[in-house]
């Protein structure tokens, strides 16, 4: 599902950075630990298509990236990655449902409103799908930022930091939620962290 080589990157600062091959096959799931800076984001962002490689190849889902051009890999990613991130990235003046509606269309996939109340109703976001994300808690922002992130049943699942700012409890039902998630859409998952709480949760690791 995932296939890297030799990967390398430098930032215009000439920041350089080398990462080992990640090799994943489909449904399995991955750990990138590793300090702060060391480059976990980076990584993370060259797998998704956000970066462009300095050096090296990826290939997702049987797709190598160098054979994509900027517009179809923004398609590419749209349909088969799914990307969970740190700060969450809504449309604030959108509902719940709205923000889930627009996420699934994006690949140009037909509207599936029973998957996106299957999907909330999983997730504990069935009360709140009609308010603006505005007016959601923590915690139901951080389901929203995983809901997202899955609606559309990417191949390939990227999830950064996605329990930092959680307590103990939250933080394990995060995971599990996540790792529920992406069995029952058979997406790969690969988490990238510096929370040793989640370390436990997963036995393929990969430390930078
Ligand atoms: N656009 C950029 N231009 C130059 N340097 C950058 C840029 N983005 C990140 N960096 C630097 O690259 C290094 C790696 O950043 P990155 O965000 O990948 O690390 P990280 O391991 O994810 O860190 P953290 O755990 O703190 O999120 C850092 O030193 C950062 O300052």
């Amino acid at each position: 599902m995932i296939q890297t080589d030799a990967l390398q990157f430098t930032y215009e600062n000439g920041s350089e950075f080398s990462f080992p091959d990640v090799h994943l096959k489909s449904g399995e799931h991955l750990l990138i630990l590793g300090p702060s800076g060391v480059g976990k984001t980076t990584l993370l962002h060259l797998l998704a298509g956000l970066l462009p490689v300095s050096s090296g190849t990826i290939s997702v889902a049987g797709t190598d990236f160098q054979t994509l051009k900027r517009r179809d890999m923004d398609r590419f990613r749209g349909s088969h990655i799914g990307l969970i991130f740190q700060q969450y990235h809504f449309i604030r003046s959108l509902s719940v449902y709205q923000n889930l509606v627009l996420r699934q269309s994006f690949p140009k996939k037909a509207l599936d409103k029973a998957r996106i109340k299957e999907l909330a109703s999983r997730l504990g976001l069935s009360e709140v799908l009609h308010k603006k994300v505005t007016q959601l808690s923590q915690g139901q922002q951080q389901r929203l930022s995983i809901a997202l992130g899955l609606i559309h049943k990417p191949d390939v699942v990227f999830a950064d930091e996605p329990t930092s700012n959680l307590d103990d409890a939250n933080c394990t039902t995060v995971i599990e939620l996540l790792k529920e998630e992406a069995k029952i859409c058979q997406s790969s998952l690969v988490i990238i962290t510096h929370d040793h709480r989640v370390k436990s949760h997963f036995k393929n690791q990969l430390t930078l």
